[in-house]
């Protein structure tokens, strides 16, 4: 992977080319717009540029227009300590990949890069038909899908009971459905039900099926779904959230493999495997008395874990032109591109909301895009804030309660934090929306940037 970073500025340029190189990037760093444009003509076009706005010499932002036609495909990262909304806006715009004021996230940039390394190494014929050259992964093209996939292979029709767990909307019911497809069958049942979704009073009836007359209102015998799940598997969502009642009785199924309708005398043999799903960490559960130990005991057999998609940039891309091609399909006149850029953009971003929001983001930027081809600009508005999570995600931080133990603050610092973090919890509850934010806030849109940059918020 060769960058080339254009930046004036000599300790940000030597700590930017030191830790690409220690990332295990080629850097060309030049450190001014005439020497870039002068190397441009001398030397081959890099995979990435990242390129500072006011350079002693020149405007970064014009210098794509001035460079050769080789270079007019490469991506490029904007960086600058005077960054304005609306300069950002027309940056993207105009294809900028990101546009990042100092100080620098570091993080977010290698992101970056990354998903650029990452996409280089990928075969684009090959990753529109959602598969690796000979390694055929329905679920994703990173190591983590792939490897999954792979233990799907080896479980083959062996398995009865398997756990998996993830944060909501990773892909844990489509998992499911493929452990189910690749293991059991696709001619053979697969039921699903989110457990948490149902009323306490009717979960048991629509589990395990009702005799005419078992209750009130229990006009005719009904099949649960157990007996509909017979033969194939029942998926069984937001297990961790299950009444602790019905978890006795779910036990009982799991050893006999025997279940009695409501109301009903005999009992009936059946033969389903069962998946469970908690976005929950169960073993806390268990510590917090809300989760029955032996029941954890039997279904953590088999676990399998769906990372979150922020964990796994290289299924970013994949699943966006998965999504599209759908898109497409199902919209025959209206055809939608997802160019590098795009894709490497969004393969940069957080996604809290994992799969289902990258599905989402897609979806509506079909919809509301004027033109055929997607760019950043078109996601933007619709991101979500981060929501809480178990799994090691970035959980808003609180202000804290208690009194500050060891050493003081100084109250100007204190106070500066509480405004910074107390402003970041605003922006993320408002998706970042500066409109909506400052409102909320009852200050000026003008007044949130100032606040903003003064604060060093991004
Ligand atoms: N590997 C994948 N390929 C294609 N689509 C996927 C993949 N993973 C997830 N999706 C899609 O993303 C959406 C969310 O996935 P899914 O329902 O499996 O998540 P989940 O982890 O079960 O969520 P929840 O915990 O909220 O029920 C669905 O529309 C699903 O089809």
């Amino acid at each position: 992977m060769l960058v080339d970073l254009i930046e004036d500025d000599v300790f940000m340029g030597e700590a930017l080319t030191e830790r690409l190189q220690l990332e295990g990037m080629r850097c060309r760093w030049w450190r001014g717009a005439q020497s870039a444009l002068q190397a441009a003509q001398e030397a081959g076009a890099p995979d990435v540029v990242i390129c500072d706005v006011r350079l002693g010499d020149g405007d970064g932002t014009e210098l794509p227009q001035r460079l050769p036609a080789g270079w007019r495909q490469v991506p490029w990262i904007y960086i600058t300590g005077f960054g304005s909304h609306a300069l950002r806006e027309a940056l993207l715009a105009r294809g900028a990949l990101d546009f990042l004021t100092k100080p620098l996230d570091m993080d977010r940039l290698l992101r970056h890069l990354r998903a650029l390394a990452g996409q280089r190494r990928q075969d684009p014929a090959t990753l529109k038909e959602g598969a690796m050259p000979g390694i055929s992964c329905p679920l994703g093209v990173s190591s983590e899908m792939r490897r999954i996939h792979s233990l799907i292979q080896r479980l083959g029709g062996h398995w009865q009971t398997v756990l998996i767990t993830g944060e909501s909307g990773a892909g844990k019911e489509e998992l499911a459905r493929c452990l189910h497809r690749e293991t059991v069958g696709p001619d053979r049942p697969f039921v699903a039900v989110n457990t948490a979704s149902l009323p306490d009073s009717l979960v048991e009836a629509e589990l395990f099926g009702y005799e005419r007359g078992a209750f009130t209102g229990a006009n005719r015998t009904h099949r649960g779904l157990f007996e509909q799940a017979d033969g194939g598997t029942l998926f069984l969502d937001e297990i961790g959230d299950m009444p602790l009642a019905l978890q006795a009785r779910l036990l009982r199924v799991l050893q006999d493999r025997r279940i009695a309708r409501l109301g009903g005398e005999r009992e009936l043999q059946i033969d389903v495997r069962l998946i469970f799903a908690t976005h929950r960490r169960l073993h806390e559960e268990v510590r917090a008395g809300r989760f029955r130990e032996d029941l954890y005991y039997r279904i953590n057999v088999v676990h399998l874990h769906v990372p979150p998609l922020r964990e796994r940039p290289e299924d970013i891309g994949w699943l966006a032109q998965r999504f599209l091609a759908q898109w497409n399909q199902a919209h025959p006149g209206r055809p939608r591109r997802l160019g590098p850029l795009t894709e490497a953009w969004l393969s940069s971003q957080r996604w809290p909301g994992n799969v289902r929001e990258l599905r989402n983001a897609i979806e509506r930027a079909c919809l509301l895009a004027p033109e055929e081809e997607l760019v950043p600009a078109h996601f933007i508005d619709a991101m979500a804030p981060a929501p809480e999570t178990p799994w090691g995600g970035e959980p808003p931080q609180r202000p804290p309660t208690e009194p500050p133990q060891g050493e003081v603050e100084r109250l100007e610092d204190y106070l500066r934090r509480q405004e910074r973090l107390y402003i970041e919890q605003m922006l993320a509850r408002h998706g970042w929306q500066i409109g909506v934010t400052a409102e909320s806030l009852g200050i000026s849109r003008k007044n949130l940037w100032e606040r903003m940059k003064r604060l060093g918020i991004q």
